[in-house]
């Protein structure tokens, strides 16, 4: 049981979303030593919702999916469909129905599609260990078909990795973290390494994924992806949330430009160091 059943959702989140929030963090900090991480960051998801998170590198965005799911130390609030988990094991954030990607989320590229989904939903324990050993190992395949029809890939469940484009593979990826009832979904730069065509393939996944109810919290650094798949988006800069509003919106935010979209990295023509405050179409 918790110890509050009370959720605290954000002025921020409600106004934008008008709804409860499927997911509201409220407060999030984490400090590594002298380092601010993540800095009072609240954030909303709505169920059915695409809200990327993005920011410069080291801005802290892996770290919020780290305190979101338990897998690191956090202060604040993390509440989900009106459940405070902040105090909960990654275990049992994941039962609640949150589950997130890893940035270097490779397949295992041996097993079958089916099998890496199987692998990842295998309950961890001596008590799950006697019982696989007991009952036989059987991955439970309604829940598996069910995370393949999500995105698109039911008819690959027998094939290998190697045998799928790359897009397939990343979507294998997204099929692994969306097994056994997720509400919601944290997916740390998931379409890294597509190609225009495949990440717009992708996104139209995404989009498939959140219409069935299910939100998802973006983070990725392809920003054609980002700005055209997502619903709202949220902008850290050094831990902080600089932004935030709808894709049209944070592109013409001056403090986003400087901060991140006038950069280097979104913008090769844009100079080196400095920002482009007056050229947020150079952008897109
Ligand atoms: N386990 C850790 N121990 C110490 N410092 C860490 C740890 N993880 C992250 N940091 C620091 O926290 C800050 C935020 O890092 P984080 O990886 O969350 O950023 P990011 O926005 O995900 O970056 P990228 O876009 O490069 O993935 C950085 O200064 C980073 O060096």
């Amino acid at each position: 049981m918790s110890e509050s059943t009370t959720p605290e959702p954000t002025a921020a989140g409600t106004a934008v979303l008008g709804q409860t929030a499927l997911l509201q963090t409220g407060g999030l900090s984490v400090r590594y030593g002298g380092v601010s991480a993540n800095s009072d960051v609240d954030i909303a998801v709505g169920a059915g919702e695409i809200v990327g998170l993005i920011g410069p590198n080291g801005a802290g965005k892996t770290t919020f999916v780290d305190a979101v799911t338990g897998f690191t130390k956090a202060t604040g609030t993390v509440t989900l469909a009106g459940e405070r988990l902040e105090k909960a094991s990654p275990h049992r954030r994941r039962r609640a129905g949150m589950a997130r990607t890893w940035q270097a989320g490779e397949l295992f590229t041996d097993l079958t599609v089916a099998q890496n989904l199987a692998v990842a939903v295998q309950p961890v324990g001596l008590r799950a260990l006697l019982s696989d050993v007991i009952n036989g190992s059987r991955p439970p395949a309604e829940t598996i078909e069910r995370a393949l029809d999500l995105v698109g890939l039911r008819d690959a469940a027998d094939q290998f990795p190697g045998e799928l484009t790359l897009g397939q593979q990343k979507l294998v990826g997204v099929a692994r973290a969306l097994v056994g009832g997720t509400r919601l979904v944290l997916l740390d730069e998931p379409a890294a390494g597509l190609d225009t065509h495949e990440s717009r393939d992708f996104g139209a996944e995404l989009r498939r994924i959140a219409a069935t109810g299910i939100g998802i919290l973006l983070i990725d650094h392809d920003m054609s992806l980002v700005l055209d798949v997502c619903d709202r988006l949220y902008v850290l800069d050094f831990g902080k949330v600089i932004a935030s509003g709808s894709p049209a919106a944070i592109q013409d935010d001056p403090a986003v430009i400087s901060a991140y979209l006038g950069s280097p990295e979104v913008d090769p023509d844009a100079g080196t160091e400095s920002s482009t405050p007056d050229a947020p179409e150079e952008t897109r």
